[in-house]
């Protein structure tokens, strides 16, 4: 049966952390999605310096396991070059005809949207899916504001996770569990990674 209504959730995930999973879970409750894809992003342009993508999409498997709803979707690690998500989404269009693209991105990446590659193309095919941060309500940077293009916020409670504190906090010694869930924090300590803050981007 062709999916509906697709969400697609990109991100560096160096590493990914359970805020990641609890708006991942927002967003399927909250736009009715037949599925999300989560996409790690394989050359995300505008963070140099993330950890081997071979580690990052471990890390991301072990987060979604058991939940039917939620895929993977490897394409952008296939791709030669910057990892720009308009791209991602005109492959979607045409691997899914008719369907709904959702776009779901937390408040900072929806401010920084103006410096995306082709961004107004990119709000021209999809609807936006915007949660705040914990520290940001969702709002439009002026020249996205200016046009016109659908968005719709998520609500979510706030969470002060980032991938930012993850690493600093392995760096230090400290107990990662509650920010990525055990799984996620036994790989961590298994591959070594994270024990220097440089081993990933600050
Ligand atoms: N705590 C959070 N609350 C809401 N959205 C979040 C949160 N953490 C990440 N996101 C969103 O998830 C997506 C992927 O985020 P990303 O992989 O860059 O993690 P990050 O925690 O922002 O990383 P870093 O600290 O390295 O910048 C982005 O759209 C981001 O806005
Ligand atoms: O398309 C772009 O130019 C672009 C610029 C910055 C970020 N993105 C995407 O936004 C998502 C979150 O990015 P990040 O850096 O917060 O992990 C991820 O899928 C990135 O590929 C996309």
């Amino acid at each position: 049966m062709a999916l509906a209504r697709i969400g697609l959730f990109g991100g560096s995930f160096d590493p990914v952390h359970l805020a990641h999973l609890a708006l991942a879970r927002c967003a399927v409750d909250q736009l009715k999605l037949d599925q999300l894809l989560w996409v790690p992003a394989g050359n995300p342009w505008q963070k140099p310096g993330v950890t081997e993508a071979a580690h990052r999409l471990a890390m991301v498997y072990l987060m979604v396991e058991g939940e039917p709803s939620f895929a993977v979707d490897e394409r952008e690690l296939k791709r030669e070059g910057a990892s720009y998500t308009v791209d991602t989404v005109e492959e979607l269009r045409v691997a899914h005809p008719g369907a709904e693209l959702f776009l779901v991105i937390g408040q900072d990446q929806y401010a920084r949207l103006p410096s995306w590659h082709r961004w107004q193309d990119l709000l021209g095919q999809v609807t936006l899916a915007v949660a705040a941060r914990a520290d940001e309500e969702v709002h439009a940077a002026a020249e996205v504001a200016a046009v016109s293009g659908k968005v719709q916020r998520l609500a979510m409670p706030a969470m002060h996770v980032s991938s930012t504190e993850v690493r600093e906090k392995v760096s230090r010694g400290e107990d990662i569990r509650p920010l990525v869930g055990d799984a996620v924090a036994q790989y961590i300590s298994r591959h070594r990674l994270y024990n220097k803050v440089m081993n990933g981007h600050s």
